[in-house]
């Protein structure tokens, strides 16, 4: 499996995410933002988390008018596997890959803590190592996660089941407590949980971890 991990002025996530993918056996190239095309044969464009372009404007807006904006789309346009963690989620909104906004969280602090998690849909090449309605626990570090969409949008996200995560409990302010939202085709995942912040034993969780593992399983399996 052949992933590229796009780097933005103020990821800080990038290499963590590409060692959590290579551990779970992932080939991964680093692709710099002013790149305007993928390496041949990426299966995975994955946007790490950090504060591209110093959060200005809002979280991702800039990042989504990168040079590689264009071919991201493309990959997505092709059914391709495209993953973005926190404000890598906030750059698939601007980018218009995934509906909704991260807007600032409720209480209006940076949240950075381990957050507890349900797994609400498996039925994805995602999270189909969990099973439906799991606990899980990731950690999660933003200013910025409150997802909010329109009644009519959330309405298509649940008849569709493309709710992945939620919080367990109130976190940030989210509509239903969504932590991760899929696109209709299932092959683009947005989340602000962080997996590559539990992806070894150090971490001190492993649910990271597994989301990897499952995903380069359900790839070998397709
Ligand atoms: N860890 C992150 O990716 C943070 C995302 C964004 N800068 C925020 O604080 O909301």
């Amino acid at each position: 499996m052949k992933a590229a991990v796009v780097t933005f002025p103020g990821s800080n996530c990038d290499r963590d995410l590409a060692v959590a993918l290579e551990q779970a056996g992932a080939q991964v190239a680093r692709v710099w933002h002013k790149d305007s095309a993928l390496p041949g044969g990426t299966d995975l464009v994955a946007l790490p988390g950090g504060f591209s372009f110093g959060d200005y404007l809002r979280c991702g807006a800039i990042a989504a008018r990168s040079p590689i904006a264009a071919a991201i789309r493309e990959h997505a346009g092709r059914g391709g596997l495209v993953l973005g963690i926190c404000n890598g989620f906030q750059v698939l909104t601007e980018l218009g890959l995934l509906p909704g906004a991260l807007m600032r969280n409720a209480g209006l602090t940076f949240i950075c803590r381990d957050a507890a998690l349900r797994v609400v849909s498996r039925d994805n090449p995602w999270l189909a190592a969990f099973s439906e309605g799991e606990a899980i626990s990731l950690p999660v570090a933003h200013h910025d996660g409150n997802y909010q969409i329109d009644d009519e949008g959330l309405a298509r996200l649940h008849g569709q089941g493309r709710i992945a995560l939620a919080y367990r409990g109130a976190l940030n302010g989210s509509v239903d407590a969504i932590a991760a939202v899929l696109s209709e085709n299932r092959r683009v995942l947005g989340m602000m949980p962080h997996p590559e912040r539990a992806a070894e034993p150090a971490h001190g969780g492993s649910d990271g971890a597994r989301l990897f593992r499952g995903l380069m399983d359900s790839l070998a399996s397709a």
